[in-house]
């Protein structure tokens, strides 16, 4: 597990991270979510030990961050040798990190169509993207930290790259923290999501249990002394009020929620899906953010 306990770094008058405090557990992708600017980089230079904190702490199962051969540090720029190809680039990496997999990058790469005597740097962005991964998916840490690295792909090295995360979560045991400025490359991979904003973390946990926990509903009632005392009753996070028809977005029990609507003998009521994006604006709203800020 990773344990980041009321971390603070600054830079000159910035503070890139704000009294940040999150766990990260073991076994899943965890995503980091933020405008540019918002302190993801940092927060992941941090974890790997390139930067060191102001006050506050990072344990990587209990050991100080920077100290542990199971993390592998992906950055949406990697450096590599001047003329290195991904062979030569899994011999470096094999050096530092003892369970590298080389055979793994060998495989990966062919099925990938990527020469792996051919230099890096007339690969594409999106193949250089791809290399990297999998060099850093074959160095086979225990932790595995990437920045950016699903920018700029189009939608099929996309789901490639997210194909080999999700390989390789089903083969071992192991924990990916991946940083994007745009929600959906995250929410159809990531378990958990941390969303900062100004070095800070705006809100963090678990998708589906977000999911599980928030409604919209659209009503219609007859008039409008019916839905008088509704946000009393109700935990309303949003509410939208045109003439008799209303949505809600709402907390709680789905059914109890349902129950007080029906109540109050609704026209009509009918459940609308919420996207994710839709969650983290619900959630964002009553913490007071304005979404525009954080998000795009
Ligand atoms: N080495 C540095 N020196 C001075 N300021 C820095 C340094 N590194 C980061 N910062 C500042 O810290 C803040 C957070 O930067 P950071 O790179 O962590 O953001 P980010 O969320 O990764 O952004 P992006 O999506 O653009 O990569 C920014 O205001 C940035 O200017």
């Amino acid at each position: 597990m990773i344990r980041i306990s009321d971390l603070v770094k600054t830079f000159d008058d910035t503070c890139a991270a704000d009294h940040i405090s999150l766990e990260i557990p073991e076994g899943i992708l965890f995503g980091l979510l933020g405008t540019n600017g918002a302190g993801k980089t940092t927060l992941l230079r941090l974890t790997a030990g390139i930067l060191e904190a102001d006050s506050g702490e990072i344990l990587v199962d209990g050991e100080p961050a920077g100290a542990s051969e199971k993390v592998f540090y992906l950055p949406d720029t990697p450096y590599y040798f001047p003329n290195a190809t991904i062979e030569q680039m899994a011999g470096f990496y094999g050096r530092q990190y003892r369970e590298m997999d080389t055979e793994g990058v060998r495989y990966m790469a062919e099925s990938l169509n990527l020469d792996m005597r051919q230099p890096i740097r007339t690969f594409s962005k999106g193949m250089k993207r791809q290399a990297f991964l999998i060099l850093a998916l074959c160095a086979r840490t225990k932790y595995l930290l990437c920045d950016e690295v699903f920018d700029g792909l189009d939608p099929i090295a996309s789901e490639v790259m997210k194909n080999l995360f999700r390989q390789e979560m089903r083969e071992r045991k192991f924990t990916a923290v991946v940083a994007s400025h745009r929600l959906p490359e995250l929410e159809d991979i990531c378990d958990n999501i941390a969303i900062l904003h100004k070095g800070g973390v705006v809100t963090a946990g678990d998708m589906r249990m977000k999911a599980e926990n928030i409604w919209k509903f659209q009503c219609v009632f007859h008039d409008a002394d019916d839905r008088v005392g509704l946000e009393k009753e109700l935990d309303v996070v949003r509410c939208h009020t045109d003439v008799n028809f209303v949505t809600l977005i709402v907390r709680g029990d789905r059914e109890e929620i349902r129950t007080e609507l029906y109540k109050r003998r609704p026209v009509f009521v009918a459940e609308v899906p919420m996207s994710l994006e839709e969650i983290f604006i619900a959630e964002m709203e009553v913490k007071g953010y304005d979404i525009r800020k954080v998000l795009h």
